[in-house]
């Protein structure tokens, strides 16, 4: 059995006008984040750590912000992709942690829906999404509230 770990970390920064898109859910904020996408840091991170345990570059590689392609896509779009291409590398998925790095909003009421919303897409079992929020307790990036940070690792494996 090949079993691989991989690891993910993305950033965006708040901007007034933008909508809050996380793990694939809208969430209602007085700012969101900024990117060529959705800015949905949390499904970045995890596209990432996909990649990363199956040795296939990175999301820019793939969806890059010089395409208009992806102007303004809906992560989840680039996320089921990610599942593809590891999929047709012949891997299967274990499980993902994720970490998500926020002064606000107040994340936890909104982490069983995210949860959901991923397994869906990913087309794995609920319980194999692990997500988790911290603050940054107001130091750094995250705690002056300039932006959200996450951070994802999987496990993937080949028979
Ligand atoms: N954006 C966030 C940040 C944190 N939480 C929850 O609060 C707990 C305490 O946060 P600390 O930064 O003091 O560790 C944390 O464990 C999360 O449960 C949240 O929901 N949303
Ligand atoms: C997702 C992509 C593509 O729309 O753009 P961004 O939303 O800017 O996000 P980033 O985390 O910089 O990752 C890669 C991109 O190419």
């Amino acid at each position: 059995m090949n079993i691989r770990v991989g690891f993910g970390y993305d950033v965006h920064v708040f901007a007034p006008e933008r909508e809050l898109w996380l793990g694939g859910i809208k969430i209602e904020h007085s700012v969101g984040l900024l990117g060529h996408s959705d800015a949905d840091v949390l499904i970045h991170a995890l596209c990432d750590a996909l990649l990363g345990a199956a040795n296939l570059r990175d999301i820019g590689f793939h969806f890059p912000d010089t395409s208009g392609d992806f102007k303004n896509i809906d992560s989840k779009i680039l996320l089921r992709r990610t599942m593809s291409l590891i999929r047709e590398k012949g891997y299967e998925f274990v499980n993902a942690d994720c970490t998500v790095c926020a002064e606000e909003p107040k994340l936890n009421p909104h982490i069983p829906t995210m949860q959901s919303c991923l397994s869906e897409v990913m087309t794995v079992d609920i319980d194999t999404i692990s997500i988790k929020a911290t603050t940054s307790e107001k130091v750094g990036f995250v705690g002056r509230k300039e932006g959200i940070a996450a951070y994802a690792t999987v496990l993937i494996y080949k028979r």
